[in-house]
């Protein structure tokens, strides 16, 4: 039992009604999870207020009420607390409730377009191997030192952040790497957190169906690097046109990163192959199992992020030198007999896709042909679609456009509009084929000696979403599984 006065230490109140000395159970921001003593913070959101759940939540057991506006009838007994922003009271109020868990290890969020992933994995495995008990707050999983938790969303929700935060503390882990979405930003999800460090990685286009246009979306990313404090490093990439951008107002020290830019930390790609990256990192030669000219990015930030952690030059090279492809980010197989590459990618932006084809391109030699099978998700951005559609038929020798997660919209309606980003001159190269699995059969039934196939947009997903259900699906098990039945 916690006492609420404790717990609204830091929130910006504007009136009470009741007792804030009570003893209170647990914190929700979700009626139907609310249990006898326990905080019912009322949020308004995009499909609902919370706000008219406070009676649900109050005939459930809320002894308390966290809100932006007093109901007009009050419960006896009950504690309501009027606050400037739900969100934000949400925040401090997980911290506190922890006992400011962020503050007894040294947190690191990655944010930008595409990367957060990679980088926050790739650190995790990082840091582990060097020898510390490690924290991971993913997309993929998160993990608490080597105990596996599946992930819901990128960012969680600040209760679930510091819930998982405090676990770490009761198990001694030192740092820990999370990924900071632009929803995560937002709705305040990391306010209140204290952060040792923030890496900035790349801005493209995303997420504009939540975001009014792309200017707000890059502002709600900067103020991540805003409110970090001054005791903290920002890691971000110049090469990037919005990188300067993003600690233009930060408190904390900054360092740039970049390939072509001028930068604290700068590397060259002397190899970019199937196997691998050869990379100098200031004047220091660097081998990395990681593939493509991202990846030299990712490891940049990597690096640098390690050196502001502590780690001294040589021991990271070494580290970085053992580093493991992350789940679903250019993951791939080679089939036994004709030597198919077989590569599933988590590339599900046109920026992400691109790279991923032009690293593919990069690589390939002239006489490989390359097979991409790609869709777009469902109630998400339809915006890309289109320009998903130009980018696969133009950097491609064959493509399949098909399903990614259709969710609740028709799957050939998507199809159709990805097909309209299709240059007249690719036509051609194309077809479409709405059942995943028989786009990746239809995939390797083409792909002949030493062919490339890219399926993108899933990557280490298990599942497909269609009409609110998941079925289960795993890009990588199918190709593998069609290629060996085939023979190829
Ligand atoms: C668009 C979005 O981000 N929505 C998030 C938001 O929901 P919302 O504001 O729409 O909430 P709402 O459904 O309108 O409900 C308002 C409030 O009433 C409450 N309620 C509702 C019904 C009820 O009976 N009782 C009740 O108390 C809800 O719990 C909520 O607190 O706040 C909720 C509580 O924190 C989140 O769970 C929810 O995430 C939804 C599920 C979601 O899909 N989010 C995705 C888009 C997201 O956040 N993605 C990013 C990564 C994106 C990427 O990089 O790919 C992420 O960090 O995961
Ligand atoms: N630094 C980078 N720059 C551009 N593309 C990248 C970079 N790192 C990875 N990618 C590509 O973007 C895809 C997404 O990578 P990753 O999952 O690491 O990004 P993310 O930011 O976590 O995205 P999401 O939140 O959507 O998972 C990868 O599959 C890869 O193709």
């Amino acid at each position: 039992m916690k006492i609420l006065k404790d717990i609204l230490y830091r929130v910006n109140i504007k009136a009470i009604a009741g007792n804030t000395g009570i003893a209170v159970g647990d914190l929700h921001f979700d009626s139907r999870k609310v249990q006898l003593n326990d905080v019912f913070i009322a949020i308004r959101g995009s499909l609902s207020d919370g706000h008219d759940f406070i009676k649900k939540a109050v005939d459930q057991g809320a002894l308390a009420v966290i809100c932006e506006e007093m109901p007009e009838h009050k419960v006896n007994g009950i504690t309501y607390v009027e606050v400037e922003d739900s969100k934000r009271a949400l925040a401090y109020m997980a911290s506190n409730y922890y006992e400011n868990p962020s503050e007894k290890l040294k947190l690191v969020g990655v944010t930008g377009t595409n990367g957060k992933t990679t980088i926050a994995t790739l650190l995790f495995q990082l840091f582990t191997n060097a020898g510390y008990k490690v924290g991971l707050l993913s997309t993929v999983k998160v993990m608490v030192g080597d105990k596996e938790y599946s992930a819901i969303r990128t960012t969680p929700d600040s209760i679930t952040i510091n819930s998982y935060l405090n676990e770490m503390n009761d198990a001694g882990v030192e740092f820990c790497f999370m990924e900071v979405s632009s929803h995560g930003i937002d709705q305040h999800r990391t306010t209140a957190l204290k952060f040792e460090g923030g890496i900035f990685t790349n801005l493209s286009h995303d997420h504009l169906d939540y975001h009014k246009d792309f200017a707000e979306y890059r502002d709600v990313k900067k103020r991540f690097f805003d409110e970090l404090p001054a005791s903290a490093f920002a890691i971000v990439n110049t090469d990037d046109k919005n990188g300067s951008v993003m600690i233009q107002n930060t408190k904390a020290k900054t360092f740039s990163y970049a390939l072509k830019s001028y930068a604290d930390y700068k590397a060259q790609i002397l190899e970019n192959q199937f196997t691998g990256l050869l990379l100098k990192i200031n004047d220091h030669e660097l081998w990395t199992k990681l593939i493509g000219h991202f990846n030299a990015y990712n490891i940049l930030a990597i690096y640098a992020t390690a050196e502001q952690l502590g780690l001294k030059s040589l021991e990271i090279l070494q580290l970085i030198s053992e580093l493991n492809s992350v789940s679903g980010r250019f993951q791939y197989v080679v089939s036994e007999k004709e030597k198919i590459t077989a590569i599933v990618d988590y590339a599900h932006t046109p920026d992400a896709l691109k790279n991923v084809l032009e690293t593919i391109n990069s690589i390939r030699t002239k006489n490989e042909e390359l097979i991409t099978v790609v869709g777009c998700g469902g109630d998400r951005d339809r915006t890309k679609r289109p320009k998903m559609g130009h980018i696969a038929s133009a950097l491609s020798t064959k493509v399949i456009f098909t399903s990614d997660n259709p969710r609740t919209e028709n799957p050939e309606t998507i199809i159709e509009e990805i097909e309209k980003g299709v240059e007249p001159q690719n036509f051609k190269k194309t077809m479409s084929i709405t059942n995943r699995k028989q786009a990746i059969k239809t995939a390797c039934q083409l792909a002949e000696n030493k062919d490339i196939i890219l399926i993108a947009g899933k990557g280490h997903e298990t599942y497909q979403e269609v009409k609110g259900e998941r079925f289960d699906f795993d890009d990588l098990k199918i190709v593998n599984e069609t290629l060996k039945q085939l023979g190829k």
